[in-house]
Parts: C-alpha cells; structure tokens; sequence
C-alpha cells in the first residue's frame, strides 16, 4: 500500500465530506514523486548557494563581472525550476529541514563563507544531474555544464581574494623552526598578521608536511594568506595559497604549469635586473633584500637601502623589503620607500609576537593608511 494516502484522494459527498483513498499512487508515481522533491530542494540549493556568492562579489569585492556571472548562473538554474517540479515541495514532511551541522552555525571568515557555498553549490549541481537523469536528460546535460562553470568561478573569485588580499599585505612572517611553532605564528595572526610563508630548511618532508598542513589551517581560520617556500609540491599537498621561490629554485614558468594562474608565486630578488626579469616572468610579488645582513640568510651580501628605494620607484607588483628588518630600524626602510616588510627573527623570536606584529603594522600603517 502507500504512504502518502492524501496526495491522490478526492472530496466524497457520498461520505458526508470524509476525505477517502481512491486510488493509491503507483510505485512508479511515487518514485517521481520523490525525484520531484530532490529536484526542487536541490534547485533551490544551487540558486540560494549562487546568490550567497553574488552578493559578496557585488557588495564585496564591487566587481560587476563576477556578479553578473553569478546572476547568470543563477537565472540558469531558474530555469529548470518548473511548477510541476514545485508542486512536489512538501516541506512539513522533510526530515532533513532540522539537520545542521556545527560549522554551519558559524564561519570563520568570508572565505570560509565562499567555499562552504561553493561546496553547497556544486553538491547540489552533481545531485541534479544524477537525479534529472530519470527526468529530462537535457537537464541532466545542462546541470554538468553548470558544474563546470561554476568551478571555473570559484578559481577565479578565490584568484581574486587572494590577490586582494596580498595587495593589502603589509607584514609578511616568514617562519623558522621554533619548538611553539603554532603558538607563535597565531599570536602574530592574532596582532593582525594576514600574510605567512613556512620556511624550515632542514625539516624531513613528513614533518614539513603535518606542519604546513596546521599552519595552513591556522591561517585559514584567520583569514591569512598562507605560502610555503622553495617546494611546489608541499605547496600543492597542503592546498596552500602560493610558494615562495628563490633564483636557484624551480623556473618560473615551470612553477606557474604547476600552480596555474589563482595560486600566488613570490621570487626572491637582490638587484634591478632580477626584479624586471622578475615581473616579466609574471610573479605576483617580490621580495627585496637582504635589506642588511642577517643570521637567518648568512653569507648572503645585504642590498642596503639603495635597493629599497629603487623599487620604490620602479616595482610594478607588490614587493617586500627582507633582511635584518626589526622594530629600531623599520623606520628607516619605510623612509626608503617600503610600504611592506617580510621578517623572520623580529617575529619567531619575540617574547610577545602579537604586540611586535602590532608595532610593526602600526609604522608600516603610518604611511598610507588604505593599501
Ligand atoms: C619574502 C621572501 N623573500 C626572500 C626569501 C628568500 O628566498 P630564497 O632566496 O629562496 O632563500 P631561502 O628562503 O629559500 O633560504 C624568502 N624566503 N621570502
Ligand atoms: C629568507 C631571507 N631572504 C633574504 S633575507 C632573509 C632572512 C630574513 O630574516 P631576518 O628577518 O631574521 O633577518
Ligand atoms: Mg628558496
């Protein structure tokens, strides 16, 4: 027998208004039924996920193409959305109206927003698809197309984050090996930090990868942007936002086929001609230095300020004046020019890292306000 008596009984004057069965669906009809019902709550998914997204892009980011894109794709969506497909809607009678989970409840940060709905949206795509299949297979067809595009606009707007996000960088951590490794690279997020590269040049790679993996993490929670330097693979392993390479590592443009073009690539550069060769290559941003000679990089002869205040002039991208930087001197680079500044020692080896992160962005603040 069914289940849903209800849905296909008739008014029975005959019975004095007693509502009665007369003819139970089909196993067939109830199957449609219920292919409505996940077609309909799916659809509305997908859309509900889309309009999350334009509003950032719109209100947000204020970029109109990726705006337009998520209006487009949302109309798409509508369009499958027919009324027989809505007639099926039988919210009271779904038990999965209740279920949340925890991190539903509350998100760290916009990215996290952005890739919860990504996710929300492209479940929903793959739901559709599989489901309209024993409906309309165009549809089928159509929500696979979706799908794609809708990963194409995740890379590009997570691009777009990124490279928002390093412009507005100012003070880039570069770690070293440290025993409270977390504690004190969360203590700089706490103080404002919203750019870190993991660097340990002598961890084996099972403890580089459990250490960049928290790290990542730790800078996902706090919204920071995350780079691990010299190894592209680790970069890859551990989802990180870019890598970190020096003249002597991985070409450029070898690192970029690995990368593709959302992920941030950094190039260490010591003079004028590494720096336009640099920004012919297509970095994102540079590092610049050794300002002066320092412990961490040693035997590695300082640039001076000469070189600070050359790129002052003339770097196109955003670059990070490194080497020797601490909280006595940081005034004289930004007096060279320098609006960022990458440390190593000034921030692992401080006994208070939030408030030394907050020295530094003050000074480095005082400039212009609004990067
Ligand atoms: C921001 C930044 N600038 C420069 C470096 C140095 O990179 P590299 O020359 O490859 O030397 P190692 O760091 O690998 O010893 C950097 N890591 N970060
Ligand atoms: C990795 C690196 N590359 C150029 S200088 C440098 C080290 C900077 O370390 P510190 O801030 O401790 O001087
Ligand atoms: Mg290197």
């Amino acid at each position: 027998m069914v289940t849903r008596i209800y849905e296909n009984s008739q008014f029975d004057e005959s019975t004095n208004g007693v509502v009665v069965m007369v003819e139970p669906y089909s196993q067939k009809e109830q199957i449609q039924q219920v292919v409505y019902r996940i077609l309909d709550a799916n659809l509305d998914r997908a859309r509900e996920g889309l309009r999350i997204i334009e509003e950032w892009c719109r209100f947000g980011l204020n970029n109109a193409q990726l705006a337009l894109e998520c209006k487009r794709l949302r109309q798409e969506v509508a369009k499958w959305h027919t009324p027989e497909l809505r007639a099926a809607r039988d919210t009271p009678g779904d038990p999965g109206t209740e279920l949340t989970h925890p991190q539903e409840e509350q998100r760290a940060s916009i990215k996290s927003v952005l890739q919860a709905n990504f996710c929300r949206i492209e479940e929903a795509l793959r739901v559709l698809e599989e489901y309209s299949k024993l409906y309309q297979p165009n549809m089928a067809k159509a929500c696979k197309q979706m799908r794609y595009e809708v990963y194409t606009l995740e890379s590009s707007l997570m691009g777009h984050q990124r490279h928002q996000l390093l412009w507005r960088s100012r003070l880039y951590l570069v770690t070293s090996p440290h025993e409270s490794l977390l504690n004190n690279v969360e203590a700089a997020l706490k103080g404002g930090l919203t750019l870190l590269q993991y660097r340990d040049k002598t961890a084996d790679d099972s403890l580089r990868l459990e250490q960049a993996r928290k790290l990542r993490q730790l800078c996902h929670i706090y919204g920071a942007l995350f780079i691990v330097n010299d190894r592209v693979d680790v970069a890859l392993a551990v989802d990180a936002d870019g890598v970190h390479l020096g003249q002597q590592d991985m070409p450029i443009a070898v690192a970029r086929q690995l990368l593709g073009s959302q992920r941030l690539i950094g190039l260490s550069t010591t003079n004028k001609e590494e720096m336009q060769a640099a920004i012919a290559e297509g970095v994102d941003y540079i590092g610049v230095g050794p300002v002066y000679e320092t412990p961490t990089k040693l035997g590695k002869v300082a640039t001076g300020l000469e070189y600070v205040s050359y790129a002052a002039k003339n770097c196109s991208i955003p670059w990070f004046a490194i080497g020797g930087i601490d909280a006595n001197n940081i005034n004289d680079v930004i007096d060279a020019g320098a609006e960022r500044v990458a440390v190593v020692r000034s921030l692992m080896q401080a006994e208070q890292p939030t408030l030394v992160t907050q020295y530094l962005l003050s000074q480095l603040n005082r400039i212009k306000p609004e990067l």
